[in-house]
Formats: C-alpha cells, sequence, structure tokens
C-alpha cells in the first residue's frame, strides 16, 4: 500500500514578543499519521480554537514549514521552497477549502473568470470550448452547472452556492486531496448538510480523500472515516471515527462531546461544560511526559506517566 500523506512527527514552534518579552507557542507538537493513496477516507481534525488545526493544515498545504519532523506527500517533501512548477504541480494534487467562500473569491469578479483562470493555470488549458467543459465538469460534481453560474457575481449567490463554487474551483485540478478547513461554519445551518453530504460524495464517487476541519462534532461523527482530536497542538485521541466519537476516552475527547450538549457555544469552538472536567482535561495539557498508547480497539490514546 502506498501513502497519499505522511505526517511525521510534525511540530510547529512560534516565536512572539519582541526582545525582552520573547515566548514561544507550540502551536503543533509531535504529530504523526497516515493518509494512503487507494483508499480514500474523510479525516477529521478536531478540537477547540487553539489547538492547532489550522497550523497542521497550513503545513500541510506547504504554506507553512514545519519546525521539526516531515511531512511527505506521494513520497516528496512538502515544502514552498520548492521551484515553481514543481509547486504548481503539488498545488494542482493538495486543494484547499476555506471557511469563509465570500472571503474566497473577489466581489468584483464574476466566478467563471476565477474558475477559467483555475483551468487555465492547473490544467494548462487555452481553448475555451476545453475550458468550459473543465469549468462545468467540476461544477457538475458539486450540484451546480456552469449555465447556472456563468457571469454572475459572488453577492449573487448564496452561501452554500458559493461554498459549492468554492469547491468546484478546488476540484477543477482534480486533486486527489481536499483540505477543507472550517467549510461549514459560515455556511447556513440549513444547508450544512448539504456540503457535508457534499464531501462525502466526493469521497465516494470521485475517490477523493478529505482531510475536514471542524469544532462540529455532529458533522465529524457523521462523515468521518478516521479523527484525531487534537488539545493545545498536540493529538489526543487518533482513530477510527465512531469507535472514537461513541466512546471517547481521554478526558479532553469526553470533554469535547460533552460540550456539544452546551448548545451555549456551540459551533464556536469554545468549551463551555462540568467544571470538573474543564480542570481534568485541563490540567493534562501541559503536562510534559506523556506519549500515544496502542489500545486494542486500534485507537491511539494519550497517557501521562505517573498519572
Ligand atoms: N502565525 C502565527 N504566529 C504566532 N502564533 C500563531 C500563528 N498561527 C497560529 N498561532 C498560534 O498557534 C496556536 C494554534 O493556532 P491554530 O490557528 O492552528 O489553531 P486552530 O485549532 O486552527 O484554531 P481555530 O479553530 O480558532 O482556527 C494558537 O495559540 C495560535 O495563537
Amino acid at each position: 500500500m502506498s501513502a497519499l500523506l505522511e505526517v511525521s512527527n510534525v511540530s510547529k514552534v512560534f516565536s512572539m514578543g519582541g526582545l525582552l518579552s520573547r515566548h514561544q507557542v507550540r502551536a503543533v507538537e509531535d504529530a504523526s499519521f497516515t493518509l494512503e493513496a487507494d483508499r480514500p477516507e474523510i479525516f477529521t481534525i478536531i478540537g477547540e480554537s487553539g489547538s492547532g488545526k489550522t497550523t497542521l493544515a497550513r503545513m500541510i498545504l506547504g504554506l507553512e514549514l514545519p519546525t521539526s519532523g516531515e511531512i511527505r506527500f506521494r513520497d516528496k517533501t512538502v515544502s514552498h521552497r520548492v521551484g515553481r512548477r514543481e509547486r504548481l504541480a503539488f498545488m494542482g494534487n493538495v486543494q484547499p477549502v476555506f471557511q469563509n467562500p465570500f472571503e474566497a473569491f473577489n466581489p468584483l469578479k464574476r466566478i467563471d473568470r476565477y474558475l477559467a483562470s483555475t483551468a487555465r493555470r492547473f490544467l494548462k488549458l487555452s481553448d475555451l470550448k476545453a475550458i468550459d467543459r473543465a469549468m462545468d465538469e467540476a461544477l457538475v460534481k458539486v450540484g451546480l452547472s456552469l449555465a447556472e453560474v456563468r457571469g454572475r457575481f459572488p453577492h449573487e449567490l448564496s452561501g452554500g452556492q458559493l461554498q459549492r463554487c468554492a469547491i468546484a474551483r478546488a476540484l477543477i485540478p482534480n486533486p486527489p486531496l481536499l483540505i477543507a478547513d472550517e467549510p461549514v461554519s459560515m455556511v447556513d445551518a440549513s444547508l450544512r448538510m448539504a456540503i457535508v453530504n457534499l464531501l462525502k460524495a466526493l469521497r465516494d464517487d470521485f475517490g477523493v480523500s478529505v482531510i475536514y476541519i471542524t469544532h462540529d462534532l455532529a458533522t465529524a461523527y457523521y462523515i468521518s472515516n478516521r479523527i484525531i482530536i487534537m488539545q493545545k497542538g498536540r493529538i489526543v485521541e487518533m482513530g477510527d471515527a465512531r469507535t472514537v466519537l461513541e466512546n471517547p476516552e481521554h478526558p479532553y475527547s469526553r470533554l469535547l462531546k460533552a460540550s456539544v450538549l452546551s448548545t451555549e457555544d456551540a459551533g464556536a469552538g469554545k468549551l463551555a461544560t462540568d467544571a470538573e472536567m474543564v480542570r481534568t482535561a485541563s490540567a493534562l495539557a501541559g503536562a510534559e511526559r506523556s506519549r500515544l498508547a496502542e489500545r486494542p480497539d486500534g485507537r491511539l490514546v494519550r497517557v501521562y506517566e505517573g498519572a
């Protein structure tokens, strides 16, 4: 079996502040996982705000270099420090979908012009009919068509339609991997499931793997094959999504699940729940000596020396 993506012992430390008040933020600590090439899946990264999800995604996209460790895509190290041609080839293979579709598109530019420039750039197309065909194919995959979208500006579409267009744009180069960073959090609740189902269809019908970054346990449970739960930069639990979410073992995973029951902060990435659970989970976040231990059901759970 060959690997599509290998994340090996990856850490990212940001240095903050001026000369006298310098401190370091460990955004990601020693993350490792592999996505197989011949097993398309939805691989979810979940955790509250600041747990390092976006930093990990940015490293996978080659937008940020790891401080230590290595990320390999199809056996090649991911880095933005490569030639233009190599970078373009990589970008065609690993496409991002961002949170806010209204920010992803310039409000003054017609959507089909964006899609057309993506087709020119990544598929090296110049024939107008071929460009139209590539755009239409991608739009049909997301439940739209070129006829519906042509000539329209972003504000003429709903948030859900625009997010579909953003996904269609990402699909034009036919990437085997999408990195979707909170793709539903800015979309109306009523349209969320449609986008989530679309990610599922991309996996099932077109063999696209998706790294799905979210705060939302409900959609994570519904579509994920595997999941990692991150707390303050560390993976605390990883495994089959149903196994982990139905019966979370790590105190932080339990806290995350319990916090779903508190509707106050739902979706905002904050935790508001039983104070004792919060204390137990928070105490572990800074623990020095810990490692991921494998359980008989195949999941990995962080355990702490002396705990
Ligand atoms: N460029 C940067 N410079 C300094 N610190 C950063 C930078 N990017 C992220 N951080 C810090 O790294 C930590 C992880 O941030 P990150 O954005 O990866 O978390 P997240 O889980 O994606 O959060 P959210 O759900 O709010 O997007 C945070 O403490 C954040 O402040």
